[in-house]
């Protein structure tokens, strides 16, 4: 499904020296995020930071939200992840999209500016409108759960 989303860019090397973000393939889920920076920046094993992006988006449907998530690549490869393990973006969020970039690894990491960090996915949302009750009808699982069903 496609939707158009407002999009801000804060930084003047946004469309330039670093591209605005797009789907890589047809079928891609995510838009990979880029670091924007003016230099490298050493991640040293253990240490995380705040990676601007240089973009803002205003998604405005509280029916969509949108997850930042980590690179298979570079979380698997390289430990580098998210500090946040998963970054969740408000519909009705208007900063700076930031991402909390995390050297799970046992080696120093150079952050590039314009390196492919991690990608944004949106996704559909249902805010609850709870219904107190005292009693759920009954189901098979009931309360069972963390290992209740075993391993094989
Ligand atoms: O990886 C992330 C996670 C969040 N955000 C922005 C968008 C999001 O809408 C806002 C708040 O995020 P969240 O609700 O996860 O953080 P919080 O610690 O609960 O902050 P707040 O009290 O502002 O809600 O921060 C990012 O830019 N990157
Ligand atoms: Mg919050």
């Amino acid at each position: 499904m496609k939707q158009a989303i407002q999009l801000k860019i804060l930084s003047d090397k946004i469309g330039k020296e670093i591209p605005l973000p797009t789907y890589a393939t047809e079928g891609s889920a995510g838009l990979d995020l880029r670091a924007c920076l003016d230099a490298p920046i050493e991640l040293a094993p253990g240490e995380t930071t705040l990676l601007p992006t240089g973009l803002s988006i205003y998604i405005q449907d509280p029916g969509l939200a949108a997850t930042i998530l980590p690179r298979s690549g570079l979380g698997h490869k390289h430990g580098i992840v998210l500090g946040n393990l998963v970054g969740l973006i408000d519909s009705d969020y208007q900063g700076e999209l930031m991402v909390s970039c995390w050297n799970r690894g046992k080696t120093t990491f150079i952050i590039e500016p314009g390196e492919r960090v991690a990608q944004l996915v949106l996704l559909p949302v249902v805010q609850a409108e709870f219904d107190i009750v005292t009693e759920f009808e009954s189901t098979e699982r009931g309360e069972g759960g963390f290992g209740h069903t075993g391993t094989k």
